[in-house]
Formats: C-alpha cells, structure tokens, sequence
C-alpha cells in the first residue's frame, strides 16, 4: 500500500501536498522533539530542517526514544534524523548540532521557512526563537511540558499573543544533562545534590543505570568506553558505601566525588569550550584550613537561624558535608539491620537530609564557580522536581502535529492554546483544555515592535549614514541601542563617523531605534558587500513610514490603557475606602461592579483568560521558577517547560477543570478523551 494512503484520507490531498511542499525547521531534539520528529516523518513532512547544541546522555534514554544506549556522547540532532530516516527514508532532513543562537541563524535563514516549532527546554532559547519568528514573520508553534501538565500553542506576529507578551517569573525545572555535568545555576547544584547523590548514598542500592549500561555487542568502541566508565564511576561510590563507619569514609567520598569525577569531567575538553571547566576539590587540602577555622567559628557560636540565612564557609561546608554523611550512612546502617532494603528520602523538614544536601550542593556549586545559598535557600529551592514523562511529551509532540496542519491550511486563526492537565485524584475524565488564542499585548516591547531589515555593507557604512537612513524613513532625533548599548544620540554624537563593523552593530545584530516622538523600531542588520547591493548604498526589508504610523497608533492605545489603569486605581482606592470600617455602606452591586473592571483590565493585558472564579487557573500551568532553564508554576502561560525535571507541587496544585468555562462571554473548550 502506498506510505501515505492513510493519511491522504484524513487530511485530503490538497493539504497532504501542501504539508508535503512546506519546509519547517524544528529546534529541540530532546523529549518534545523526539517525539514530533517522529510524528513529522509521518504525517506526510518532507523537507524539515533540526537543531539541537546537545549530545545523548544516558538519561535521556528512557523517554527520548530515537535514542539508544550505542548512541550517547553522539550529536542529538544528527541520530534523531538517522533514526527517523528509519521511519520514512523519503524524507529531507537537515540535522544541525548547533546553537539556534548562533549567527547563521539570521532573520533571512528563518525566513526559508514556513514554520518553526519549538521543543526547547530553557527561556532563553524560546525567547530568542519567539524573536526571529516575529522579525522574519513566520509562525510559530510553542510547547513545553513539565510532569503530567503540557501546552502547546501558536505565536503569530500581529495575530497572537507572543512569547514575550507576559513577563515570566523564574521557572522551577532544568534539564537532566545540565544536572549531571554542566551545571550553572545554584539549583543544578541542589538537584544533583538531592536527586543524584543523595539518592546514590542512602537510596536503595539498586542503580537503574546499571540495567541500562549493560555492555551492548553493537556498541562501537567509544560508546563501549564511555559506558564502561560511567559505570565504572557509579561502582566505585559503591565500594566505598561498604566502608561507610570506618576511618577516612568522609574523604573517600568527598574525594571520589568533588575530585577524581570532576577530575574527569575537566578532561572532556569539548564541554568546556564554551563554559568555564570545574575545578576539583581535595578533602585534606580544605581541612586543614577546616581545622584551623572551626576553631575559631567556635569562639562565637551563632543562633541557629542566623547560621540558616548565611552561606557557610567553605571549611563549613566541609564540616557539615562529613557530619551529616557520618550521621545519615548510621541512620541508613540501622534501619538496614531491620529492613535490608530499607533507604532514607530526602525531606526538607529532615535536619539531617537537608544539611547533606546543602553542603554537597554548595561543594558543587563551589567546584563549578556557582553561587552558594544559605541553609535556608536550599530548604526553599529543593523538592520542586518532577521526572519528564514520555506519555505527555507523545501528546504534546501530537497537538503540534496538528496545529502544524491548521497553520499551512491557512487557517492559523481557528488554532488553540491547548493545555494538557492532569488530577492526581482521578476523578476527572477531561485531559486536554483548549482556548482561544491570546491576543498581543499593546504593552510588549517584543511583538509591538516594527522589524526591519537593513541590507548595507557595514564594513563601509557609517552610524551617520544609518541615522540619515532613519530620518529619511521620518524619524525624528533618532536615538540607537544595541543591547542596552548607546550607539547614538542627539547629545552623543561621537560615533557618528564610525562604521557600523567598527561598533559590532554586524550582520544578524538586533538594533533599538527610538526617536523623539517616541516611536521604536527595530532593524536587524543584514550585512551585504557593496557589491552585492545592486549599486545602491543599502536596501530596506519593510517599509520605516508604516512602520511609524503604526507605532502612532500603538501609542495611542497605550495613552488609553494608561488612561484606564489609573481610572482604575481610582476605582481601587475607592474599593478599600468602602470596605474600611468607616462606616461606609457599600452595595453588593459597586463590588460586582468593581471586579467587572478588574476583569477588564486583566483581559486587556492580556493577562487573564479564565478568571480566578473560573475552575481553571493559568496560574497552576505556568513555568516552573528557576532562572534559566525549564518552566511551570508562575503566572504566565508559554510556561510549562519542555521535559526534564520539574515542579513537583505543579501536579498537586493541577487546574480544577470540570465542565466549560465561560469568561466575559469567551468560551473555552473542554476536550474530553475517552
Ligand atoms: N539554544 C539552543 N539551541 C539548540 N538546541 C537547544 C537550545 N537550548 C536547548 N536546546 C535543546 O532542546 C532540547 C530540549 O529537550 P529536553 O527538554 O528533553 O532536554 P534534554 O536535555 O534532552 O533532557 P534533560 O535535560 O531533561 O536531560 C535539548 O535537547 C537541548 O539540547
Ligand atoms: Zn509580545
């Protein structure tokens, strides 16, 4: 039977030769992307272009299933488009094992496409993606997963709400690889300290990895290597668990772990081409500095709770990593006598636990050049992780697949921001909730931003020249940044005569123009020889004049929101001057009338689809808060993060959905599986 007989009878011809004509680029071949590369291959995709920095590792294998243990320490990209190639070998795919962030990837590299989808894992790759999309107009499809909640959702130009639109709080989750070798944030400590080695020491002392690192006979020599030695490394903490109680345990395993395996780490020079490598510790080198301070610390002793909101010493450091590990591996030595089996779990309200894992996070954090925390912090940070799981990332990896087609069908308006929700309880049948797309919110400096492109041979232009290219489009007192960055204005004129190449505004650069009416736009800079322009001195991608009208109009809408803010802070003070017990007498209807107002204003922000007294709380969907990485758990939808760990009371606090919401006569859909 022909490969896409099936498909030509679900989604008709015209759309399987549209799907079949298209060219997409997919960033992310992790968990999501695994799964929609897979789906893409499939659904008729024949020209798809991959990215991803990243390379296999060991815990990446249970969920990301183009990927076998023969190929760890190999590009993600490129086996994800040899294993998909096994799926369907008539497809073109392009595997790319680099940065989406690199310079190559310009406005004009994006504009080959007719849609990006995105399966990224961190902020600031989305951030940058949902930018490109928007300067070189081209649609994209967002996801993100964490635990058993997922969205997927469709960011267009002036059509949608963009990535940007809702400032994001610091998401919760991060990626495993960063976890186990390159991390950079206080929390990578924090959770490999609590998830990885604590688990290692006290956990049960069956190791999952051991099962996957069988040796494979089709394993080619480096792989063979690599397994033998991760294995190698897991076996040695082992042996020297059985030697826990006796002398010199605590700098066997100190040793073990900040030294001889970071040690090896170091030694993988590609990892650290472009991050600063660890540097390993040595346990008699600190402790007779230890010894010397714990002396003096001695002295002054400090309450309790000071010694909980200060970070430690490193010599403290060290002090309380041994304690609690003498102290932990004797509770673990006791419990076993009744219970061979028997583990400890790490709990925050547990002393013990949490000393170990502050210290060990903090040693780690010291070995990468990471910031310390506080007692306190790690308290706070630590149990907010839920593994990734496969079944969300097939589903969401599915709904792109099918916003995909809704987008080449030209029928980008009828799309949805679905949201997967899951009920630790049970009791609910509805898996899937969708809503309509958000609208641009008039206040985002991302997306209300008028893109142009500027072809000119930057090696021979000047700032002077750029300035009168603006003017002449009609801007007035034109001031430029790039990157927060002065290149110029009306009382700085000294770059005038420099040449863009001369002040890095060079090919792909994002540059902020404003002028004295306040209108912005942003030109991102295509570097041409002069040559290459046709004779002329440069060649304008969009048009500076509409561009302004525009931006007239946007300020306008901005006046009249403000406008309405401070009717509404009015409105406010108001409120609390009714409700203060000053005798005042307020009527149900002032109050119903007061949070239709605050309804308003919240849609108009683009900050509220469901309301509070809705049975659906964006809130409880959102990204994650850690600095950097994953998502879930803030205010802002486009936030639950692709894959990885993630917040573990995210899927307690799941969205109470049981029936259709109505909202200021929006209607969301309630999808229901069987
Ligand atoms: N700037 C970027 N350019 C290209 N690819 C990126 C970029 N940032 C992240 N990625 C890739 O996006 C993918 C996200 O997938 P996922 O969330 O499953 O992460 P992972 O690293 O595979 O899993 P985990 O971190 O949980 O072990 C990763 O493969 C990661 O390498
Ligand atoms: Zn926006």
């Amino acid at each position: 039977m022909e490969r896409n007989s099936h498909l030509r009878t679900t989604i008709g011809e015209p759309l399987l030769n549209t799907v079949g004509a298209s060219r997409v680029l997919m960033v992310g071949a992790g968990g999501i992307g695994c799964e929609l590369l897979k789906n893409l291959v499939m659904s008729g995709f024949q020209d798809i272009v991959i990215i991803d920095l990243d390379t296999i590792d060991l815990s990446n294998l249970n969920r990301q299933f183009l990927f076998q243990k023969q190929h760890i320490k190999k590009s993600k990209a490129k086996i994800a488009r040899e294993s998909a190639l096994e799926f369907n070998p008539n497809v073109r795919i392009e595997a790319r094992h680099q940065n989406i962030k690199e310079e190559e990837f310009s406005v004009e590299w994006f504009k080959g496409f007719d849609l990006v989808m995105n399966a990224l894992d961190n902020l600031d790759a989305r951030r940058h993606v949902n930018k490109m999309c928007l300067a070189a107009k081209v649609p994209l499809i967002e996801s993100g997963t964490a635990g058993y909640l997922g969205q997927v959702t469709v960011i267009s130009g002036d059509l949608t709400e963009c990535f940007d639109c809702l400032s994001k709080e610091t998401p919760k989750t991060f990626p495993v690889c960063t976890i186990r070798s390159t991390p950079s944030t206080p929390i990578h400590c924090i959770v490999w300290a609590k998830s990885y080695l604590f688990g290692l020491l006290f956990g049960n002392a069956e190791d999952d990895d051991d099962e996957v690192m069988v040796k494979e006979d089709n394993a080619d020599d480096e792989t063979a290597k690599e397994l033998e030695t991760l294995k190698a490394e897991s076996q040695a903490l082992k042996t020297i668990l059985a030697q826990a109680g006796q002398e010199g345990f605590t700098e066997l395993v100190f040793n073990k772990v900040f030294g001889t395996d970071i040690e090896r780490l170091r030694k993988m020079e590609d990892m650290w081409k472009t991050r600063a490598a660890p540097t390993p510790l040595n346990y008699n080198q600190i402790m007779d500095i230890t010894g010397h301070l714990s002396q003096q610390l001695n002295v002054a002793p400090e309450s309790t709770t000071l010694k909980d909101q200060r970070v430690w010493t490193l010599p403290e450091t060290v002090t309380v990593f041994g304690d609690s590990l003498v102290r932990l591996t004797e509770r673990l030595k006791e419990l076993r006598e009744s219970d061979p089996e028997a583990s400890i779990s790490f709990d925050k309200d547990d002393a013990e636990t949490l000393d170990f894992v502050t210290a060990t996070a903090n040693l780690r954090a010291h070995v990468y050049g990471i910031e310390e925390k506080s007692r306190f912090d790690v308290k706070a940070m630590a149990g907010n992780i839920i593994p990734a799981i496969a079944t969300t990332n097939a589903i969401v990896a599915g709904l792109m697949v099918m916003l995909a087609f809704k987008i080449l069908n030209k029928r980008i308006a009828d799309c949805k921001t679905t949201y997967l929700v899951y009920d630790s309880r049970g009791d609910r049948d509805q898996l899937l909730i969708s809503e309509k797309l958000a609208k641009p919110n008039p206040r985002c400096y991302i997306c209300r931003n008028a893109y142009i492109g500027l072809k000119i041979d930057t090696t021979t232009s000047t700032v002077q020249d750029f300035v009168d290219i603006m003017e002449d489009g009609g801007m007035t007192d034109v001031e430029i940044q790039e990157n927060g960055r002065v290149i110029h204005d009306p009382d700085f004129d000294d770059n005038l005569g420099k040449t863009l190449a001369e002040l890095q505004l060079t090919n792909g650069k994002f540059v902020d123009l404003v002028d004295v009416d306040d209108r912005k736009v942003i030109v991102y800079i295509i570097h041409r020889d002069s040559a290459a322009l046709d004779g002329e001195k440069f060649i304008l991608e969009g048009d500076v004049h509409k561009a302004l009208v525009q931006q007239d109009k946007l300020r306008k809408t901005l006046e009249q929101l403000k406008a309405a803010d401070a009717a509404e802070e009015a409105l406010e003070a108001a409120r609390k001057a009714a409700s203060a017990p000053a005798h005042k007498h307020v009527e149900d209807s002032d109050i119903v009338m007061l949070e239709e107002e605050e309804t308003r204003k919240r849609k108009r922000d683009g900050s509220l689809e469901i309301l509070e007294n809705g049975p659906l709380k964006k809130s409880s969907l959102t990204e994650p808060a850690h600095p950097s990485e994953l998502g879930g758990g803030s205010q802002q939808p486009h936030a639950v993060s692709n894959d990885g760990v993630g917040d573990g009371t995210s899927a307690e606090q799941a969205v109470d959905v049981d029936e259709v919401v109505m909202v200021d006569g929006e209607e969301v859909d309630v999808v229901i599986l069987e």
